[in-house]
């Protein structure tokens, strides 16, 4: 019935725990049964699977389910919450309703009407099982709802974000939920082909009706970007995805790029928030590498409550990238089967070496071009005017430091 969603439970009494517990599993749910409020809001706000359903009682030994709830509700949008009230506690669910709960069943109920409570709580994507792609914060879960509806349109799309955000995961999981996917799946790094044109006619020949994915649309020089716009107007039977960053319509505002492209791309667009936006998804993504990393001989390792903080806290300018690379590095690191945030930044030891000269300047250039992106509201002629640079030498300097 379940089939394999993620369920977190919240109750404290042993024989009605272990009851709920054994009939989900039994629909294929994988359940976490927590016994305390004080343990519940950690593990839903840092889950290690994404969560589907929270299933809690009002009445917790340390507190009340209302606590749980609203304080999940300070921080993020929990998962979909089923209460479990007894009697007297009609009002106090009544009034969690209003604040964002999803359901309230009373004890005692029949387990029948309660899973088919629980059951309308799953949403059918959750039932695909797919796992979560870029977080579990809302502004995650509400791009994955776009790129599913995307999925099934079969214009171009313009995947849109900062470097290292997994514009191209996002491509691939347009692929993979479209039915298009036992098409073929082409992928052209423009970066890395000296002849644009050439190489997207080869992806395009090799396409068919599949997806061509095209990475980093800003460096299409202008004969590739004729070519494509040719191919698009002509009816191209597959599908175009392009990923860019965020500085596209500045460079059709300095020349760079076409316009009539730029409109016939960016008709569907799904634009990803940098990492810094959403904290909640730096501990998902670091929970996700660490479980996925060769478990050390103590065990996996686990995130201390400090570095948790830290990466909650951190600006991330180069995004997943950073964060896998920082991930991995600290797993080297670490001792005792803890994270701690000196293992994830361990530049920040005390006595680390000083920047580079280097580093320092591209930190003062990136502050004076936000500063002037700024004043400018993001006017890349007029800022480079304020810099005393020329346009082309600011914009080569924005795609440099990822702006
Ligand atoms: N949500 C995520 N889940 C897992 N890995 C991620 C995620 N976001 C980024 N990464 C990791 O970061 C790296 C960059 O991912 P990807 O190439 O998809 O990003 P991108 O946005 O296309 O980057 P760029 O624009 O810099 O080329 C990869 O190693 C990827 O595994």
């Amino acid at each position: 019935m379940f089939g394999g969603a993620h369920i977190v439970l919240v109750e404290d009494d042993p024989i009605i725990g272990a009851s709920i517990v054994q009939r989900l599993e039994i629909e294929n749910a994988r359940v976490s049964w927590l016994r305390s409020a004080a343990r519940a809001v950690p593990a839903i706000r840092s889950p290690r699977a994404a969560v589907d359903v929270v299933i809690c009682d009002i009445r917790l030994p340390d507190g009340s389910g209302e606590e749980v709830f609203t304080t999940l509700c300070q921080t993020s949008t929990p998962p979909p919450f089923l209460f479990i009230t007894g009697q007297g506690e009609i009002d106090q669910a009544v009034r969690l309703m209003r604040a964002g709960a999803a359901d309230y069943i009373t004890k005692p109920f029949e387990m029948g009407v309660f899973l088919d409570r629980l059951r309308l709580l799953i949403s059918p994507r959750d039932e695909q099982a797919l796992p979560p792609l870029l977080g579990i914060s809302s502004a995650a879960r509400q791009l994955e709802d776009l790129i599913a509806r995307m999925a099934a349109g079969s214009g171009p799309v313009l995947v849109q974000g900062p470097p290292g955000t997994g514009k191209i995961r996002v491509a691939q999981r347009l692929h993979a939920l479209s039915d298009r996917r036992a098409a073929p799946m082409a992928v052209v790094n423009l970066a890395r082909e000296p002849d644009h044109a050439a190489a997207l006619s080869a992806a395009v020949a090799a396409t068919g009706e599949g997806t061509l994915v095209l990475v980093g649309a800003e460096r299409l020089d202008a004969a590739a970007q004729t070519a494509l716009l040719g191919w698009l107007r002509a009816g191209f039977a597959g599908r175009l995805v392009a990923t860019c960053g965020p500085g596209l319509a500045g460079l059709r505002d300095a020349g760079g790029f076409r316009a009539d492209l730029l409109a016939a791309l960016s008709a569907g667009t799904i634009p990803i928030p940098p990492l810094r936006d959403r904290p909640g998804d730096a501990v998902w993504l670091t929970q996700e590498i660490l479980s996925r990393q060769a478990a050390p001989p103590g065990g996996r390792l686990r995130l201390s409550a400090l570095a948790e903080a830290a990466l909650r806290a951190h600006d991330w300018p180069d995004n997943g990238r950073e964060l896998r690379a920082r991930v991995v590095q600290a797993c080297a690191l670490a001792q005792d089967g803890m994270l701690q945030p000196a293992d994830l930044f361990p530049e920040r030891r005390l006595g680390a070496a000083l920047p580079t000269l280097a580093e320092g300047r591209e930190a003062a250039e990136r502050d004076l071009i936000l500063a002037a992106l700024e004043r400018t509201r993001g006017q890349v002629g007029e800022a480079a005017r304020q810099l005393n640079v020329s346009r082309t030498t600011l914009w080569e300097k924005m795609q440099k430091l990822g702006l």
